[in-house]
């Protein structure tokens, strides 16, 4: 591969995300056309925050490897978004994340103690912590580029879910009303990041690969997502069951 300049590196950065961004997973399509029964749902939210509870874990241990503080100042507030500052119950976007799943009538506790999770959730989560902490502090900022597209898929969700589901408020998703401008902010700041510091083609193919792997880590969530609550519907031993199944 050539060197490309940083505006053909973000072309190609945006390329990935419109052909393999989980937006085009066909439960994401069902999630948010209304076609899933609560149960769906409920697991789907479940899993998920596994994610979310996850998500501080890596952006920890990207700080923790980074040398460079105008990157590690600018990479804290992603922490605190997700912790939230102390400030209130809900303060955070895994206090927030609970809100939902307490909305949608599981049990807290239950779902904090993960004893519910697809194991190919873990694993796609886990394959993810483990990019991040072995990987250069390049391709483990480039994994985070998926944010470039979710203020388009949160807005998609929200409306639908809204929409579609009467046992949905606009409460129960209020997770949703702060991420697409912290998003935005983080976003902005990864890709910039991305395009001044890959100077050569093998750094440029390795933060293409980067995003390539974490649109794989959200695409392989949704399959094993669909795989044991739609069709065929086989849930792995011990994965959360939902009430009458
Ligand atoms: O709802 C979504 O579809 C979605 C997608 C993504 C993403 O693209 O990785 C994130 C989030 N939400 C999110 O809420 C979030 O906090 C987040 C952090 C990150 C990351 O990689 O650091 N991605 C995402």
């Amino acid at each position: 591969m050539k060197l490309l300049s940083p505006e053909e590196l973000e072309a190609r950065l945006r390329q990935i995300g419109a052909e393999r961004y989980h937006r085009n997973h066909p439960f994401h399509h069902r999630l948010h056309g209304g076609e899933c029964s609560k149960a769906e749902v409920q697991a789907w939210a479940l899993n998920r925050y596994y994610y979310q509870s996850m998500i501080p874990i890596k952006d920890a241990s990207l700080i923790a490897r980074c040398d460079d503080p105008d990157v590690r100042r600018e990479w804290r507030s992603r922490l605190s978004d997700h912790d939230g500052d102390g400030m209130g119950p809900d303060d955070g976007g895994i206090a927030r994340w609970l809100k939902l799943t307490d909305g949608l009538g599981l049990d807290r506790d239950y779902v904090a103690s993960l004893r519910g999770l697809l194991p190919g959730t873990r694993f796609a989560v886990d394959a993810y912590v483990h990019f991040v902490r072995e990987k250069t502090l390049l391709e483990a900022i480039a994994s985070s580029l998926t944010e470039l597209f979710s203020p388009v898929i949160i807005s998609e969700r929200v409306a639908g879910m809204l929409a579609n589901y009467d046992f949905v408020t606009k409460e129960t998703l209020s997770y949703f009303d702060k991420r697409p401008p912290q998003a935005k902010k983080d976003s902005d700041f990864a890709l910039d990041y991305v395009k001044r510091n890959a100077k050569t083609p093998g750094d440029q193919q390795a933060v293409l690969a980067a995003l390539e792997f974490k649109c794989g880590v959200l695409w392989s969530m949704l399959d094993a997502l669909a795989y044991a609550y739609v069709s065929p519907g086989h849930i792995p031993p011990g994965a959360f069951v939902p009430e009458g199944k």
